[in-house]
């Protein structure tokens, strides 16, 4: 396909010179995989401001889980001691954990650019910072402006900086820059205490760093289930100096360590380390794009208002991904890049995004997983329900790992035995829960699926058959 005659350069209004495409694709991280060889006709453009690839590939899922499971083998010999291994952790070469994970990571991105840049024939890459400056009229940040049939918001977000006086002098770290430090440091604090805190105070504390949390709320990953949430808050502070319901009000570097000074439920406080991770949470990127000047709706936290089509309130605008998701997920990304992706290609026959069962994992330790409602939110929904909870310890195989922390917990309809959510606490939570997000997906309901087949002995997802077993329903 190519431009329609109507859009062109040539049109009444426009400098000759604008340059004008079927398709241009803001974000080269979860929209980069939309143009596949079915728009091998078509004239794309892809506008990209930072590293190619996005941030699951650059500074998010990918990395992170190659430090997790380094962090996993670090920490291994302190876990052995008390099954009778005795084994000892001789040290972490920091830099070459780091120069393995990203010489890896970093061809990939590179390989990517290249060929969208270098060998796609129907592939313009532009490496500015995009705004729109009319109805699908794009200042590239290249200096050159372009004009398009069609747009795909895929622009992200971004690590949200706290109100912490002198924050910006100290200088902080955000989960785009700790996993290239120099040096590992002795003391790390992370201030936050969700997703991103979580997983990187198991990856610094395993290297035996000094790890300090400080959160705002009286849990950590408050967001999870209740249950959960207090479960990991309570090993965490076996395992970190967990410092919760503490307000930061400013930070400052004093010979060479950073002091945040906090107010808690104590009075005031001062936490020093060598190092300071902000994980605070991301926005959206679209205060970046100017999108009322092209027609295009913010909900007011951000995000890209889309409907389930993934089409914003500009016709020919589409938005995927953390830009537009109330869930930063990759597989949430991916999901909605597909859906936009066919939409593309069959105008006439569109079909919407499926946020029913969006699940989540923390890759900490323990892991955590989540689908469908919690038990809070199902009391605050007014939803009739029955929940039901199985120890690791009780089934054989967490019985043999001597697990004495781990659960899983499952919520269902009484009535009809319909699974309405999940939540694992763990070894292997982010694996173990992916029966339940299939039977929620499919509509298999708790009893058929406990005992309509098999559950490998001795495994660990008999935590998940056990749960269900233990509900009371009607
Ligand atoms: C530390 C960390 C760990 C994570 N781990 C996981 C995980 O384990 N599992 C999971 O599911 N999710 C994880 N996530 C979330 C996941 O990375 C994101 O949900 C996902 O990458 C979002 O994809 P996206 O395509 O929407 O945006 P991105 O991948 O962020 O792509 C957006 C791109 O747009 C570019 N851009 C922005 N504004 C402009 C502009 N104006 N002009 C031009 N280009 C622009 C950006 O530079 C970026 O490259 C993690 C996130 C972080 C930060
Ligand atoms: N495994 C994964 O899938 C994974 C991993 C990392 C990140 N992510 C995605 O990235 C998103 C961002 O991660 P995140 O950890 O930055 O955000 P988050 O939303 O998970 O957690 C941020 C936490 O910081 C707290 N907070 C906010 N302001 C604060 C302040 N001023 N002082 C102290 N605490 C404050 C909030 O109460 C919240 O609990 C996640 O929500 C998730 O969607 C996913």
């Amino acid at each position: 396909m190519r431009a329609d005659p109507g859009m062109s350069a040539s049109r009444p209004g426009f400098n000759q010179d604008v340059r004008h495409f079927d398709l241009v694709i803001i974000g080269s991280g979860s929209g980069n995989s939309i143009a596949d060889e079915r728009f091998a006709g078509w004239d794309i453009a892809i506008v990209e401001k930072g590293v190619f690839g996005g941030t699951c590939l650059n500074v998010g899922c990918i990395p992170t889980k190659m430090f997790v499971h380094t962090a996993d083998l670090a920490a291994a010999p302190a876990a052995g001691a008390r099954l009778g291994v005795d084994a000892t952790l001789d040290g972490v070469r920091w830099t070459d954990v780091r120069d393995r994970i990203f010489g890896r990571i970093d061809p990939i991105s590179a390989g990517g650019r290249r060929w969208r840049a270098e060998e796609n024939p129907n592939t313009t890459v532009f490496e500015g910072t995009a705004r729109f400056v009319g109805p699908r009229t794009l200042d590239t940040g290249t200096g050159e402006v372009i004009t398009a049939d069609r747009f795909v918001l895929a622009a992200g977000s971004r690590p949200v900086l706290p109100d912490v006086a002198d924050l910006a002098s100290v200088g902080y770290h955000t989960s785009d820059t700790i996993m290239r430090l120099d040096a590992l440091p002795k003391r790390l604090t992370i201030l936050g205490s969700g997703f991103v805190a979580a997983e990187f105070a198991h990856v610094f504390s395993s290297f035996g760093v000094e790890v300090t949390v400080v959160g705002r709320s009286n849990l950590l990953l408050r967001n999870e289930d209740h249950d959960v949430a207090a479960r990991f808050t309570e090993i965490a502070g076996q395992r970190w100096d967990v410092r919760l319901g503490r307000k930061a009000v400013r930070a400052e570097r004093v010979d060479g360590e950073v002091r945040l000074h906090l107010e808690g439920p104590t009075g005031d406080e001062v936490v020093a380390s060598d190092e300071l991770l902000v994980a605070v949470g991301r926005t959206p990127n679209s205060d970046l794009l100017d999108l009322a000047t092209a027609g295009i709706d913010v909900h007011p936290d951000g995000r890209v208002v889309v409907d389930e089509y993934q089409r914003t309130s500009a016709a020919g605008v589409w938005a995927l991904g953390d830009i537009s998701s109330e869930h930063q997920l990759k597989h949430v990304a991916n999901h909605e890049a597909r859906v936009v992706q066919h939409n593309l290609l069959h105008p006439g026959d569109l079909v919407a995004a499926d946020h029913r069962f969006v699940p989540s994992a923390v890759f900490s330790s323990p892991q955590i997983a989540s689908v469908g409602l919690t038990e809070e939110r199902a009391k605050a929904l007014d939803v009739r329900y029955v929940a039901a909870k199985q120890d690791y310890a009780a089934i054989a195989y967490g019985w043999a790992m001597e697990d004495d922390t781990g659960f899983a917990k499952v919520l269902a309809d009484p009535a009809t035995g319909q699974l309405l959510g999940a939540h694992v606490i763990g070894p292997q939570a982010s694996s173990v829960i992916q029966p339940v997000i299939q039977a929620m997906s499919f509509g298999l309901d708790a009893r058929s699926m406990a005992r309509g087949q098999y559950w490998i002995h001795p495994a660990m997802p008999e935590v998940i058959e056990n749960a269900l077993l233990n509900l009371d329903l009607d």
